[in-house]
């Protein structure tokens, strides 16, 4: 299974305190040695965190292929069709967001999806969709005629933050997953159950799929098992994990963790 380790995390630090370090591209050489199959990087219309200048030195420095996760805005996709990235994944962004909430939503953005699509493939870019998992966003993505789709797999990785982990105890509980357990595991499962039956019928209609959003260590074990998904996308807690142990262990953990 590919791992696409995404650094925008590393940005994340240097621009908590705006100065010129930890430089994510000194990230490249690490994660190639430790077995990464991707460099995975959102390029936020806010700028939050990686900038126009690491784009541009990471796309053009990585020895590993670079997914340049963007907003469907002619502006960045002026960007993407400039530095030509392996692949573009589109996600949809919300400036008050924390962290990417949900998928894209491919059945009321066709039009300017269409338009960005077809920029990006004259440019001979892969085109992936970052979508929830939805039967009509798998079927939607196929009638854009994209290579690749990304299942957001934040809905999954909350469930089980709130089932496995001291979340509910913290400020950071989700106030709308505040449930028994019973009806967490319950949740959990369906979930689980709807990515794998999505993610088969993606396959099978010729789609590649990718998954990530919010998976760490402990619950991505359960994702590793469906094998129709090729690719997984993991940051945060990569990066995370790689203030204790170093990036390089970091990675490849989550590599030994991802073995089928
Ligand atoms: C789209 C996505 O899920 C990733 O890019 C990741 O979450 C890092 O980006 P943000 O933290 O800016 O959402
Ligand atoms: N597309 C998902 C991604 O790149 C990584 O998300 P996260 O692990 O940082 O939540």
């Amino acid at each position: 299974m590919l791992l696409g380790v995404n650094i925008d995390h590393i940005a994340v630090l240097r621009e908590a305190r705006k100065v010129a370090d930890p430089d994510p591209l000194d990230a490249l050489g690490i994660c190639k040695r430790a077995g990464a199959d991707q460099i995975t990087i959102h390029l936020r219309e806010d700028r939050r965190h990686m900038q126009d200048m690491d784009a541009k030195n990471i796309i053009e420095l990585s020895a590993l292929p670079v997914n340049l996760e963007c907003a469907i805005e002619a502006a960045m996709i002026d960007i993407a069709c400039e530095l030509r990235p392996h692949r573009v994944t589109l996600v949809p962004e919300k400036r008050e967001e924390v962290t990417t909430e949900g998928g894209l939503a491919v059945t009321g953005e066709q039009s300017r999806l269409k338009e960005a699509i077809r920029r990006l493939q004259k440019e001979e870019i892969e085109v992936s969709l970052f979508i929830d998992p939805t039967l009509d966003a798998v079927r939607a993505s196929l009638d854009l005629g994209v290579e690749w789709i990304e299942f957001h797999t934040g809905k999954y990785a909350n469930i089980y933050a709130m089932l496995y982990t001291n979340l509910s105890k913290t400020h950071h509980s989700i106030p709308e997953l505040d449930l028994s357990r019973k009806i967490l595991k319950q949740m959990l499962d369906d979930e689980l159950r709807n990515l794998r039956l999505l993610s088969c019928d993606a396959m099978e209609l010729g789609l590649r799929v990718a998954a990530g959003h919010g998976l760490n260590m402990q619950n991505v074990k359960d994702i590793v098992e469906i094998e129709t998904i090729e690719e997984l996308n993991i940051g945060q807690s990569i990066v995370a994990r790689s203030v204790y142990v170093g990036l390089e262990q970091a990675i490849l953990d989550m590599k030994a963790v991802m073995i089928r």
